[in-house]
């Protein structure tokens, strides 16, 4: 039984994962301190979704090792989980949709959890009132709510042209909502305050500051591994022992989709496959 007024919170973090950091993990352990830190939320799981290798991102390699790293990396977690679903779709899956899997998911959970007949009939009344206003649709259930935990550069790429469609933020972080931790060269604040959308529904954003600057990026990761340089202490062990076992990041590795639109761009703009200068994928 939650304490009057504590929300139980999913946390779920979508990205390509190329290779899992030791960031990726800190970015869960970050938001559930800051949510559990307000008094209105308790943590109950983080779910990390590598995406599927139809995304087509530059140098992303194939998503049964991205998983298999995220499962290493996540095995001395007591909270934070990986889920296949979005990584065994065939075409790569927005992430508007991925959030809905996942909030079904829960929702389904807990409907076989507490199926009573008492609750059966607040579940029938709940039905019939049928409100869908902000994230407040989260609430009026009793399972958890789910929240999109991203980087601040994630944040800022709704503001690419081409890259995700209006209703998607809007369901995103009108529906389900947003916590974002800060990365170096961002500033989700100001980016927050200069988007009429994200600024509507800026209370259900909950922007993390974190005060131990960790560069880290998965980008970083590769080129000191084609360079042969030690990435000990920012993967875990045995991802590093994963990478190194298979062998997994190289020159060649790093042109995969090289020649390739990334998916939401050939999507949103009909472009052809092929990569021009142009449309070539941003790094981070
Ligand atoms: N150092 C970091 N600080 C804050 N957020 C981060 C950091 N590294 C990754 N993230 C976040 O983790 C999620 C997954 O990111 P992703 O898999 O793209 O990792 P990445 O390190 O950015 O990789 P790449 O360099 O390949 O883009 C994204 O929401 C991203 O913003
Ligand atoms: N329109 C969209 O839903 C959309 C667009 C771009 C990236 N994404 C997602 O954001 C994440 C970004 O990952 P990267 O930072 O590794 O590119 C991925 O999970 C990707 O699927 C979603
Ligand atoms: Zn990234």
């Amino acid at each position: 039984m939650e304490a009057h007024g504590v929300t139980p919170v999913v946390l779920l973090a979508c990205g390509s994962f190329n290779p899992v950091t030791n960031m990726h993990l800190r970015m869960f352990e970050l938001a559930r301190d800051h949510l559990e830190d307000t008094g209105q939320y308790r943590v109950v799981k983080g779910i990390i979704s590598p995406v599927g290798d139809g995304y087509k991102k530059k140098g992303l390699i194939e998503a049964c090792h991205r998983l298999e790293m995220a499962r290493l990396a996540t095995e001395s977690s007591a909270w934070i989980a990986v889920d296949s679903w979005e990584s065994l779709q065939p075409e790569w899956v927005e992430t508007a949709k991925v959030v809905r899997h996942h909030f079904e998911k829960l929702t389904a959970e807990q409907e076989s959890f507490d199926d009573t007949d008492t609750v059966k009939y607040t579940k029938k009344r709940r039905i019939e009132e049928n409100c869908f206003e902000a994230s407040s649709h989260q609430k009026r259930r009793d399972g958890p709510q789910l929240l999109l935990l991203c980087g601040a550069d994630v944040l800022e790429s709704f503001g690419i042209p081409n890259l995700w469609k209006q209703e998607d933020i809007a369901e995103i972080v009108g529906r389900y909502g947003l916590v974002c931790i800060t990365r170096s060269s961002n500033d989700p604040h100001k980016f927050i305050h200069q988007s009429d959308m994200l600024w509507k529904y800026r209370r259900n954003i909950h922007v993390v500051h974190e005060w131990v600057t960790n560069d880290i990026s998965a980008t970083h990761v590769r080129r000191a591994l084609r360079r042969g340089r030690s990435v000990r202490y920012l993967l875990s062990d045995a991802v590093v022992r994963y990478i190194q076992q298979y062998d997994l990041y190289s020159v060649e590795s790093e042109q995969k989709n090289a020649n390739v639109v990334l998916a939401p761009l050939q999507r949103y703009t009909g472009a052809s496959k092929e990569v021009t200068a142009a449309a070539a994928t941003p790094d981070a």
